[in-house]
């Protein structure tokens, strides 16, 4: 039997109070199990808003959304499918790591010791030391341990190696591809480090101003779309079949990072392809263009 989409919202909408606008629009996104996703977007687009979501943490305002199939957080069974690091990595200062461990070990039916003593011990976390006096970056490792260890099927981080330095972060980022394939979990990491997004994801959201900008596989999105380059002011015109998300001028050249309808057909110009970080910032410079919403729309390909 197919495995029931790790993430599925429609119509998904999230405000804080009545007098804010929503946090969330109208969302409509479908993510399959077994992918690491990475949500980008600028501050306060609504990415924790949807991880919280997810977790279970916030209720929606309107519309539905079911994480492997099931309310989120519905039931005891199904907040143990689910790990969550949160964007400033909480953990309890007066325990020790060894506490937090067995903490873990109490509240969690599928608790793998095992594997969570191992990790400590590859990070190099003394099991004795005061989570209080963890460094950001350990910390971060602690909480990524705990969460691993449940064997949850949905891992859910959000920003988790924010605080760490270069060399930490890309053991931490190895580490999670690690535990995504010793688990054969999904997971879904936001970050506005987009490096770190290419290294990990192969699925891409992009949440601007509290509506989904642009989501789907990252292989497909680069595919279609390219960059192309013309001298000064001679883009236009563009066939129908070409959608322009952004332009630029830098001397004596523009550029376009466009998406293509059709990608059998010869495109005009000169063609690069796009890094995922110029088809992210394209589209985030799109959305920061566009007049403020006002109805509900679909999502799911470049818009
Ligand atoms: N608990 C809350 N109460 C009221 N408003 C909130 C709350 N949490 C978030 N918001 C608002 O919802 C919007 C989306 O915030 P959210 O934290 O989801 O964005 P984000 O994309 O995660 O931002 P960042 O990249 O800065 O972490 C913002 O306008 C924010 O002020």
């Amino acid at each position: 039997m197919e495995s029931p989409p790790a993430f599925h919202a429609e119509g998904l909408t999230k405000k804080y109070g009545r007098r804010r606008g929503p946090a969330l629009r109208d969302v409509d996104l479908t993510i399959p199990s077994g992918r690491v996703i990475g949500l980008v977007g600028p501050n306060g687009a609504g990415k924790s808003t949807l991880l919280h979501l997810a977790c279970g943490l916030i209720e929606p305002t309107s519309g539905s959304l079911t994480v492997l199939g099931s309310r989120p957080a519905a039931n005891a069974s199904h907040l143990a499918r689910v790990g969550f690091v949160a964007q400033n990595t909480p953990v309890y200062g007066s325990f020790t790591v060894a506490e937090h461990l067995r903490f873990g070990a109490r509240m969690n039916p599928a608790w793998d010791q095992a594997l969570a003593e191992r990790r400590i011990g590859q990070v190099g976390l003394n099991p004795a030391q005061k989570a209080g006096q963890l460094s950001g970056g350990q910390r971060a490792q602690l909480a990524l341990t705990i969460a691993a260890a449940k064997r949850p099927e949905l891992l859910i981080l959000d920003e988790p190696a924010a605080a760490l330095d270069p060399l930490a972060r890309r053991g931490f980022l190895e580490n999670l591809m690690e535990f995504v394939r010793e688990l054969g979990a999904s997971a879904v990491l936001s970050s506005h480090l987009l490096g770190d997004i290419e290294q990990v994801c192969d699925h891409l959201v992009v949440l601007c101003d509290s509506r989904v900008q642009l989501a789907g596989d990252t292989r497909d999105l680069l595919a279609t779309h390219a960059r192309l380059v013309a001298p000064r002011g001679e883009l236009d015109p563009l066939p129908t079949w070409v959608d322009v998300i952004s332009t630029d001028h830098h001397g004596e050249h523009s550029s376009a990072v466009v998406h293509i309808g059709d990608t059998s057909r010869a495109l005009p110009h000169q063609v690069r392809p796009v890094t995922l970080e110029e088809l992210v910032l394209a589209h985030m410079t799109r959305a920061a263009a566009r007049p403020a919403p006002t109805g509900a729309e679909t999502w799911g390909t470049p818009r």
